[in-house]
C-alpha cells in the first residue's frame, strides 16, 4: 500500500454535505487531516492515488453503495480500517459490514464523540497492525428493527457471529431472544451445522441432565436403552439453552464442566466425550440477582456471559412497531402489506408487555376479527392488552415499568415506594375479589388469606364499597 505525506488521516465518504462538514470539523479539532468524497466511485479513485489512514464510509450512496465499495477498498488498501455509517441498518447490513472487515459500525444519527473515539481506536489499532481480516458474507433476514437499540443488537449479533464465544442473550419474554440466537448461529462459521434449541424450563428437573448429556442403558429406572444427549447431537454446531436460569443446581455443575473443559459424561457412564459445541444461552430473568440470591452459580454465570446481548422491551423501541406490524400483517394477509395510519397510531400506544410476540398475536387476532376487510383500531380493543398468561407473567414487568416511570418524573430519592405500590395494587385486588364473591367480606377475607378485620380496615382506607 502506498502511504505518503499526501495521505489524509480520514477519508469521509458521504453524500450528505452536513455529515461531511460536521465530521471534518470535529476531526480537525483533534488535529486530524480529513478529505471528503460524495460517492464511492470518487473515494475509490482517491484511494487508488493515495490511500488514507482510515475511512468513514456511509452505506447509502448515489451509484455504488458503501458495502459494495468495501471490496474495492479492501483490495486497494487492505490495512486501512473502515468505519461503516448507516442511517437505517438491517441485521444483514451489520453482518455484511463486519464480515467484510469493517472496523466499526455506527448508526446515524450518532454522537460525534462516539465517532471520534472510533476513529482514534481505528487509527491506533491500524498503527499496531492489528486489524482483523475479512471473511465472506451472506444475508438472511427475519429479525427486524430500525430503532437505535435494535441497531446495537444487530451489531452485537454480527460481532458474536465472528467468534465461537459463549453468548448470554437477555430480555423480557417475547423480545426475540430465540431469533437472536438463530441469527448468531446462522451467520457464524457453524451456520450449516446443527442448531439445537433446548427449552430448559419445559423439561422436568429430573430429565434435564439426561436430555442434555444423554444416558447409558440402565442408568435409571426407565432408561431401557443408551440415548445420545442434545449436546452430542449439536456436535459441530450450536446448542441453545433457552431459559437457562431454570437449570437445576446439579446440572449447573455439569454444564460448567462442559464450558470449562469441553467435557460431557452421559448419566450412568464413566466415559467422557469432547463434542465440539458452541453454547448460546438466554433468559428473561435477572441472572445476576439469582447469583446474589444463591440460586445460580456465580462461576457458571461468568462462563455463560463471555459476551452478552441485551434486547430491550418493545415499549422502549416503539419506532420498530410500524415495521414489525407491516411485516406480520403481510405474513397473515399476503395481499396487505401496510397497516393504516390510524392503526399505527393505535399500536404505538399499546403497552406491549408481551413484546413482539404479543404484537404479532394482536395482529393475528385483529385480522380474524376484520374478516378480510381493512384493519381498524376497534379490531384490536381486546387484543392489544396482555393475554391471560401474559398478564400473570407480566406483573413483575408492570411493576418495573411503574417504578421506572415514577422515578423519571420525581425528585430522588423517594421514601415511600412500598406504600405507594400497595396503594396502587391493593384497591384493585380488593375490588376484584369482592366482585367475585358477590360482596361477601368474610368470603373475600378467606380468598385473600387475611382476617376480616384487616380486610375491613383496608376497604375503609381505600374507600372500596
Ligand atoms: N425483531 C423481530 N423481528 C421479527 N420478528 C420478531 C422479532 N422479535 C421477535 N419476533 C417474533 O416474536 C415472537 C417471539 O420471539 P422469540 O420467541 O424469539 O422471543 P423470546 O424472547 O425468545 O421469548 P421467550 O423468552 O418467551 O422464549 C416470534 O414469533 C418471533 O418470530
Amino acid at each position: 500500500m502506498k502511504q505518503n505525506d499526501d495521505a489524509c488521516d480520514v477519508l469521509i465518504v458521504d453524500d450528505e454535505h452536513a455529515v461531511c462538514w460536521s465530521l471534518s470539523r470535529a476531526l480537525a479539532s483533534e488535529g486530524r487531516k480529513t478529505e471528503t468524497a460524495a460517492s464511492a466511485e470518487q473515494a475509490i479513485e482517491r484511494c487508488r492515488q493515495t490511500p488514507p489512514r482510515a475511512i468513514l464510509l456511509d452505506v447509502r450512496l448515489p451509484g455504488m453503495d458503501g458495502l459494495t465499495a468495501m471490496d474495492s477498498f479492501r483490495e486497494l488498501a487492505p490495512r486501512v480500517p473502515i468505519i461503516v455509517m448507516t442511517a437505517y441498518g438491517q441485521l444483514s447490513t451489520a453482518v455484511s459490514a463486519i464480515e467484510k472487515g469493517a472496523f466499526d459500525y455506527l448508526t446515524k444519527p450518532f454522537d460525534l464523540d462516539d465517532a471520534l473515539k472510533s476513529v482514534k481506536l481505528a487509527l491506533d489499532t491500524a498503527e499496531h497492525g492489528n486489524l482483523s481480516s475479512p471473511t465472506s458474507s451472506q444475508g438472511f433476514e427475519s429479525l427486524l428493527g430500525q430503532s437505535a437499540p435494535m441497531q446495537e443488537v444487530f451489531k452485537r449479533i454480527a460481532l458474536a457471529a465472528q467468534s465461537d464465544a459463549t453468548v448470554l442473550i437477555t430480555g423480557e419474554s417475547g423480545v426475540g431472544k430465540d431469533l437472536v440466537a438463530q441469527a448468531i448461529h446462522r451467520h457464524g462459521r457453524r451456520g450449516n451445522k446443527p442448531f439445537v434449541p433446548v427449552h430448559v424450563g419445559a423439561l422436568s428437573p429430573s430429565l434435564v441432565e439426561s436430555e442434555l448429556f444423554g444416558h447409558v442403558k440402565g442408568a435409571f429406572t426407565g432408561a431401557s436403552d443408551h440415548r445420545e444427549g442434545l449436546i452430542s447431537l449439536a456436535d459441530g454446531g450450536t446448542l441453545f439453552l433457552d431459559e437457562v436460569a431454570e437449570i437445576p443446581p446439579l446440572v449447573q455443575v455439569k454444564l460448567l464442566r462442559l464450558l470449562e473443559q469441553r467435557e460431557v459424561m452421559p448419566v450412568g457412564s464413566g466415559r467422557v466425550t469432547h463434542p465440539d459445541v458452541r453454547i448460546l444461552a438466554a433468559t428473561h430473568q435477572d441472572l445476576a440477582r439469582l447469583v446474589e440470591e444463591g440460586t445460580f452459580r456465580r462461576d457458571l454465570y461468568y462462563r455463560l456471559r463471555v459476551f452478552d446481548i441485551e434486547i430491550p422491551p418493545l415499549r422502549d423501541r416503539r419506532e420498530d412497531i410500524p415495521l414489525l406490524a407491516d411485516h406480520f400483517l403481510s405474513q397473515i394477509t399476503p395481499r396487505v402489506s401496510h397497516v393504516s395510519e390510524e392503526v399505527y397510531a393505535h399500536l404505538l400506544k399499546g403497552p406491549w408487555i408481551g413484546n413482539v410476540r404479543e404484537l404479532r398475536n394482536a395482529l393475528e387476532s385483529a385480522a380474524l376479527v376484520a374478516r378480510g376487510g381493512p384493519l381498524l383500531p376497534d379490531h384490536f380493543s381486546e387484543h392489544s392488552r396482555p393475554t391471560s398468561r401474559g398478564s400473570v407473567d407480566s406483573l413483575p414487568h408492570a411493576v418495573r415499568a411503574w417504578l421506572r416511570e415514577l422515578l423519571a418524573q420525581e425528585e430522588l430519592p423517594p421514601r415511600d415506594l412500598y406504600d405507594r405500590l400497595l396503594a396502587q395494587v391493593e384497591p384493585a385486588l380488593l375490588e376484584e375479589t369482592l366482585r367475585r364473591v358477590d360482596g361477601s367480606r368474610q368470603e373475600a377475607a378467606n380468598w385473600l388469606g387475611l382476617n376480616r378485620t384487616t380486610v375491613r380496615k383496608k376497604l375503609n382506607r381505600y374507600g372500596v364499597e
